[in-house]
């Protein structure tokens, strides 16, 4: 089997295709709806040549039944042209309504596509990413390809088909007047080609400063708090304006190059008229040409004007759509690093046995020159134990914890799960096995039901049972403040549970892995925003989770360490010893100073909030040894 390390990709601007080629990729979602997209074409193009019918028409009744005033075959003449009208009127109003319905259902496939793609790219996909760049690809571009496939693409069909066949009737009336309306038309051609040169360059620039904008206003509203705090607003609201400047200037260039198209446009048809009209006079004084064809010509020519003028608006928003299309693609086709794989194996027996076997890891941003930050790790937690990790901040001790679950995966190395490496088990059920709970406890905008039973996908909501997992796993996370909420469990969190404080926000994440019940839990510091009694209550509940389930709980502080059966202590991107509390501070004297580091901070902490810290060496595990004692006060000095 093939593990594919992960590789750096960044956003880069898409090879250049041809924009019919690039919008062919839109292929597989327009499939169903093409049937109704064909139809509303043929609708359009329908009412377009009902308005291309009336010269004819016009023809007809000025050489005959108004030549030779016969009045009933004027107002049978009358009668068609109203007819005519209406026809088109009514063709036009079924393709609106006929196509509304199939792009907005192409509009929701790509974008339930999108967003189950960003959910299946790994993490390393997200560090690269800014959000805003994602959002306004969801919502901005997406919604363009809709309107452009509602609207733009049939227009430019048939208003293209309109002008072909308009120029063939002109050159069925006199082939003078057809020549005279191409030859003033090719400026339109060398004008739409420079066009598409700048106009495309300029519509992927404002669509990506879009994306920036994006991106300022997630992170200032993210992160109002520290922003106020810091009084900081003025200065997130200059850099705001900065980049809205920006936006603005290249939708200013934007709305330049486009004006100039539609003067173009607009002039190029007018002085073709004006130059048909000379040569159909010289014609009609020529007996060249009828009044009625000179009559018709000149309507052709004004039932032309529309489909020519629109011809440059259309144009920059089909270079628009193709720039949408590009940016949405380059997400579908970001590299997947984090792959099922091919022949997913089962775990016949669930033990909850974690291996970590010479594991190497490096994040795709490291230089070439960086030594791995995991450098040949090895670790073995067993069946059952807790194992506490400790090291150096910056050691790389939760990026430890994202691997387990293929968050990451390994760049050398592998990670076993009850013997079976965690690349060769279906990703779904990996995730199932390992539950973990991140440092930083994010909630979504959902109730609290909705979050603790996140994990649960086999229980049904509110049913007996589901109820039954919910309330054991508040109760092992002290999150007993649910019921104080207005509405109970049954309280939208808000986005992401900013209207709970920091401490229940941390018991309700703990409360979901936990009632994830997974084989192994892996805990990211997971008590730190606790208070010191809720603390102990919530300990002395894991405790009796952990009696049963294998734990690896990165360790801040010396409660931490207190649940664990057994210590490693990370070094240099390896571990350096592993041991229960009691060994290691006999044999680690990296160990030692990093409990005194630990201790001091917890102090430290106690002074500033009034925590009054456990002891680890009084609540550590049976392992502890009487010299315990002595040896944190011989660190101590
Ligand atoms: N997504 C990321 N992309 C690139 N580098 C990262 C990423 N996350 C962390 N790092 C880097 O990896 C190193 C280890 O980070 P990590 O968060 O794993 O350390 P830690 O031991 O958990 O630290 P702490 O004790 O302070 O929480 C740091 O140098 C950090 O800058």
């Amino acid at each position: 089997m093939n593990h594919l390390a992960a590789t750096q990709h960044t956003p880069s601007d898409p090879a250049r295709v041809s924009t019919a080629r690039a919008l062919a990729r839109l292929l597989p979602f327009a499939r169903p709806a093409l049937p109704k997209l064909i139809t509303g074409a043929f609708l359009g193009l329908g009412a377009a040549l009902a308005s291309l019918v009336v010269p004819l028409v016009l023809e007809w009744a000025v050489d005959g039944p108004i030549a030779s005033g016969d009045r009933i075959l004027i107002a049978w003449a009358t009668l068609a042209v109203l007819l005519l009208g209406v026809l088109e009127a009514l063709l036009v109003f079924m393709r609106r309504r006929l196509v509304l319905g199939p792009s907005a259902a192409i509009e929701y496939a790509v974008r339930q596509s999108f967003f189950e793609r960003l959910q299946r790219l790994p993490v390393a996909f997200h560090d690269r990413w800014q959000s805003g760049q994602l959002l306004s690809r969801m919502m901005q571009d997406i919604s363009s390809i809709r309107r452009w496939l509602a609207f733009g693409l049939i227009l430019l069909l048939v208003n293209v088909l309109t002008i072909v066949i308009g120029m063939g009737l002109l050159f069925r009336w006199h082939w003078a007047l057809g020549v005279v309306f191409v030859a003033c038309s090719i400026p339109i051609w060398a004008v739409g080609y420079r066009f598409e040169q700048r106009y495309g360059v300029l519509s992927r620039r404002s669509q990506d400063q879009t994306g920036d904008l994006a991106t300022a206003v997630e992170e200032s509203v993210h992160g109002i708090r520290v922003l106020k705090a810091f009084g900081r607003g003025g200065h997130a609201l200059s850099q705001f304006t900065r980049r809205a400047e920006t936006l603005r200037e290249t939708e200013m260039r934007k709305a330049r190059e486009v004006g100039g198209l539609w003067f173009w446009y607009e002039l190029v048809p007018i002085l073709a008229m004006g130059a048909c009209f000379i040569t159909g006079v010289w014609l009609a004084a020529h007996d060249l040409l009828s009044t009625g064809e000179l009559v018709a010509f000149f309507a052709m020519a004004a039932a032309l004007r529309w489909p020519m003028g629109s011809l440059g608006f259309l144009f920059a928003f089909l270079i628009d759509t193709r720039t949408a299309t590009d940016r949405v693609f380059e997400v579908f086709d970001a590299e997947q690093a984090v792959r099922e794989p091919e022949r997913p194996q089962t775990i016949a027996q669930a033990r909850g046995e974690l291996v970590f076997r010479d594991v190497h890891f490096r994040y795709p941003d490291a230089g070439a020159e960086e030594v791995d930050l995991l450098d040949g790790l090895d670790l073995a937690l067993r069946p059952g134990e807790t194992l506490a990790i400790v090291g150096a901040t910056g050691s790389g001790k939760t990026t430890l914890t994202t691997l387990p679950t293929r968050l990451y995966d390994v760049t050398g190395g592998a990670i076993t799960l009850d013997g079976i490496d965690v690349r060769d088990l279906a990703l779904d059920d990996l995730r199932r096995r390992i539950g973990v709970a991140f440092e930083e406890p994010i909630l979504f905008s959902a109730t609290v039901r909705e979050n603790v039973l996140l994990g649960r996908h086999d229980l049904a909501l509110g049913s007996a049972e589901a109820d039954r997992v919910l309330q054991d796993a508040l109760a092992v996370a002290q999150a007993g403040f649910v019921d104080d909420l207005p509405r109970g469990l049954d309280t939208e969190v808000g986005e992401e549970g900013l209207s709970l404080s920091g401490g229940q926000r941390q018991r309700l994440a703990l409360a979901r892995v936990v009632a994830a019940a997974p084989d192994v839990l892996v805990l990211d510091d997971p008590l730190s925003a606790l208070d010191v009694d809720t603390e102990a209550l919530v300990e002395a509940a894991l405790r009796r989770v952990l009696a049963d389930t294998t734990a690896l709980i990165v360790a801040h502080r010396p409660s931490t360490v207190a649940l664990a059966d057994r210590v490693a202590v990370m070094l240099d991107g390896r571990i350096d010893a592993v041991g229960t509390h009691s060994e290691l501070l006999r044999t680690s004297a990296q160990y030692r100073s990093l409990i005194a580091g630990i201790e001091r901070d917890a102090l430290a902490d106690t002074a500033e909030t009034g925590r009054t810290e456990t002891d680890p060496t009084d609540t550590a595990t049976a392992d502890a040894d009487t010299d315990t004692d002595t040896d944190t006060e011989e660190v101590r000095s």
